[in-house]
């Protein structure tokens, strides 16, 4: 259980998860690179640079890095722009390599300059964070626009995601709870037993045995990256790895980026588009498992109220998978069922009233 293969029209590359694989990159990579930049954030930059750049350094090999901020605020122009003039200094070409050191931000963050530099280069995700079992695989990539996430992007799959779960052990608890709550989207959307698992085990995350995240993250990547191979550019399937990030990316938009967790956005969001999936199909999900997963971990439930859903309905008319000037949201019909649908803003505005009353 520790490798899996993403297959996709144009390419195929494995996940590797290995406890302290990042000191050996080099031998999971497809071939030999003699100009290498690491990218990564000040925060990783501390922990871990020394054994990625050391591991891949050898005779005839140029190693670099570009160390930008920590946080989703270098999901920027101004960083995007800093990494590409660091690539230039570098000398790097078109056969060179891009090394995204880091959680989703960086992933996303070095994915972009690796797939506009000179028009593409190749890049490896070596992801650090739990959250970035679903940022490293499938090939998105993008920085943020002040006026909505993940605006300025494309489809840049990288030639491995090298994946060392020994580097989640200095993840700080929020990190926890935000890359769990990716993990329990894809539970929901794909996997009713990950579900089940993570709902009935209820023991603090610092407690997690290795193998059980491990196998936590392999099931969150299968599910994942079959969609990924189903539909690599989000025409149909691959709008369902959605779920909860309508509402999730309004309220990440309008508190200001970073000033919420992505993945506490998420489970946010999630748990809207679940009373929204029961009011429309008329279905009953497990929302009483879901909320108490919520408040056992101390998801930040209570934010929900802060934000008047006259604020939030601008961001997510601005939604990537909005159509004909109509919102449309994954929901739910059951676990393992979901659905792409518009959704009326009447209705929006009212479940939304409903959850924040009750909530
Ligand atoms: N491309 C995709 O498919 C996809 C999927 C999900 C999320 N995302 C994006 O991912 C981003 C969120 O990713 P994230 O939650 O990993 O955030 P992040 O990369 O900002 O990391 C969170 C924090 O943890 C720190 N950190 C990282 N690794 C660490 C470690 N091992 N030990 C200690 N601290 C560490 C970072 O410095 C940062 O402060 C968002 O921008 C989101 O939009 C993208
Ligand atoms: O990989 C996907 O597809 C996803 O939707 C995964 C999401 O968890 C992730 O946050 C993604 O970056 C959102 O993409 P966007 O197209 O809504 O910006
Ligand atoms: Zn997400």
């Amino acid at each position: 259980m520790n490798t899996l293969r993403v297959d996709t029209n144009e390419t195929s590359y494995e996940v590797q998860f290995q406890s302290g694989i990042r000191k050996r990159i080099k031998e999971f990579l497809p071939r030999a690179y003699s100009n290498i930049l690491i990218v990564t954030d000040d925060v990783v930059a501390k922990l871990y640079l020394d054994d990625v750049q050391s591991g891949l350094e050898g005779e005839g090999v140029q190693v670099a890095s570009c160390v930008v901020p920590s946080g989703e605020s270098s999901k920027s122009m101004e960083q995007f722009y800093r990494c590409h003039t660091a690539a230039l200094e570098e000398n790097l070409d078109r056969k060179s390599l891009l090394v995204a050191l880091g959680g989703g931000m960086i992933g996303d963050l070095a994915g972009f300059v690796a797939s506009t530099y000179m028009r593409g280069i190749d890049y490896v995700q070596v992801p650090t964070t739990i959250l970035a079992h679903d940022s490293s695989v499938g090939g998105k990539v993008a920085i943020n626009h002040e006026q909505g996430k993940n605006m300025i992007g494309a489809f840049h799959q990288p030639v491995a995601v090298l994946y060392d779960t020994d580097t989640l052990w200095s993840l700080p608890e929020q990190e926890w709870r935000s890359g769990m709550a990716e993990v329990i989207k894809h539970g929901l959307l794909a996997d009713g037993q990950l579900y089940e698992q993570l709902v009935t085990h209820q023991t603090p995350f610092q407690s997690f045995d290795g193998h059980l995240l491990t196998h936590l993250l392999y099931r969150g990547v299968a599910v994942k990256s079959k969609i990924v191979k189903e539909d690599e550019r989000e025409n149909g399937v691959r709008s369902y790895l959605n779920l909860g990030h309508t509402l999730g990316h309004a309220i990440e938009g309008e508190a200001g980026y970073g000033e919420i967790t992505h993945g506490e956005a998420v489970a946010l969001g999630i748990y809207f588009a679940l009373h929204l999936s029961e009011r429309v199909y008329g279905s009953k999900l497990p929302l009483d498992s879901y909320t108490n997963w919520l408040h056992t971990y101390n998801y930040p439930l209570h934010k929900l109220k802060e934000y008047s859903i006259d604020v939030l309905l601008p961001w997510m008319r601005r939604d990537k998978k909005n159509e004909h000037g109509s919102i449309r949201m994954v929901l739910l019909k059951e676990v393992g069922e979901p659905a792409l649908v518009p959704v009326e803003e009447d209705l929006i505005r009212e479940v939304f009233l409903q959850v924040t009353e009750q909530g």
